[in-house]
């Protein structure tokens, strides 16, 4: 996948393109059904496939005070939209100026200047430019004077993207999309976000150190530091997936929490992973967690030898949930 950055000039393109536009957060499987459509639209008319998207989350300019924290970050977004075979993804600066861009100097700038776009695809919900003025009609009827056909794709639901009962409580009829994946994951509701992504929630961050007690409990935990635009599930224990900085993925017991055995009122919540039968030094090194099940949420514990009988219950429980 080609990878352009729009932040005020690109290359002029020599084939058209078929394109979608949007923030991506996620790359969930509604998502993934828009992408599969511009690509076989791409390949009919013999255009390039493209996806517009956003160095940052449009809502942390435009309403910073209740912008979603996210799915994804760039790198994640980037692999993961590579990894449905796009030929292009155009990452456009995502600033004040941009903000207040009009509909119309976005489509000429971006979609016409940087991809000769020639059909373009996106969800029958889809807004843009300054005020989200800009809908599926406007850019229908920009796109007559600048040359490209637009479809508004029908949003496609839990049942059409084949989530399954994991996709329940909302049920089958809720459209995938990033705001009810972020409402599951802040629920705790793990198999349900799975389900609407296609894939287990991922978070990255560096190794830190810790206060060295896990090592002195028989349960060593890796301190995870996840910046603070990423959207963290529900406190609570998990089982996970630990993912080294080589790609090596490890089973693991997530703790994420405040603590309640140790501090009566601790100001954040930590992630810490106690990766199963492994030892070795991870300080310092870029890691990955992956959710698979929220077995409870965080106890007060009335003893350390309660609190460590609790932990050796959730390791043989990620054990089990793992199938290992
Ligand atoms: C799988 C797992 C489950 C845990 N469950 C709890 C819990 O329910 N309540 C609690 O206070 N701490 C819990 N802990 C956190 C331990 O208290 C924590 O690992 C210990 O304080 C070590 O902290 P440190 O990394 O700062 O050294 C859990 C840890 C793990 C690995
Ligand atoms: N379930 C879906 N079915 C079809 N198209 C979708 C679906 N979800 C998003 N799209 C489309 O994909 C593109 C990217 O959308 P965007 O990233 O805004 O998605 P979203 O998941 O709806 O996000 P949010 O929940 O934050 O509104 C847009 O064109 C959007 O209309």
């Amino acid at each position: 996948m080609e990878i352009i950055r729009a932040d005020g000039h690109c290359p002029t393109p020599e084939v058209g393109a078929a394109v979608t536009i949007g923030a991506y957060d996620g790359v969930h499987l509604g998502h993934r059904a828009v992408i599969a459509e511009v690509r076989r639209r791409a390949s009919e008319q013999g255009l390039r496939s493209a996806v517009v998207t956003f160095d940052r989350h449009p809502a942390m300019v435009v309403r910073p005070e209740s912008a979603p924290r996210l799915l994804t970050d760039l790198d994640q977004k980037l692999e993961l939209l590579a990894s449905t075979g796009v030929d292009v993804t155009l990452v456009v600066t995502f600033d004040e100026a941009r903000a207040t861009e009009s509909a119309e100097d976005f489509v000429a700038e971006v979609i016409v200047g940087c991809l000769a776009a020639e059909d373009v695809v996106v969800g029958e919900d889809f807004h843009f430019g300054h005020g989200r003025r800009g809908n599926v009609d406007l850019l229908a009827e920009l796109g007559r004077d600048a040359g490209f056909t637009v479809e508004g794709l029908g949003l496609r639901s839990a049942a059409d993207v084949g989530a399954g009962p994991a996709a329940e409580p909302a049920g089958p009829e809720e459209k995938v999309s990033s705001t009810a994946i972020r409402a599951a994951l802040v629920e705790g509701e793990i198999e349900r976000a799975t389900a609407l992504l296609g894939r287990t929630h991922e978070v990255r961050g560096l190794v830190t150190p810790g206060d060295e007690r896990g090592r002195e409990l028989g349960f060593p935990t890796a301190n995870v530091a996840v910046p603070g635009e990423i959207l963290l599930p529900a406190d609570g224990i998990y089982a996970g997936w630990f993912v080294r900085a080589d790609g090596t993925v490890l089973p693991t017991a997530v703790n994420l929490g405040r603590r309640p055995t140790f501090y009566e009122q601790a100001h954040a919540s930590l992630l810490e992973a106690h990766v199963l039968d492994f030892d070795g030094d991870l300080y310092g090194e870029r890691v990955a967690v992956r959710f698979v099940r929220r077995l409870h949420g965080e106890v007060k514990y009335p003893s350390i030898e309660a609190l460590v009988e609790g932990i050796a219950r959730d390791v043989d429980e990620t054990r089990r949930v793992l199938d290992l």
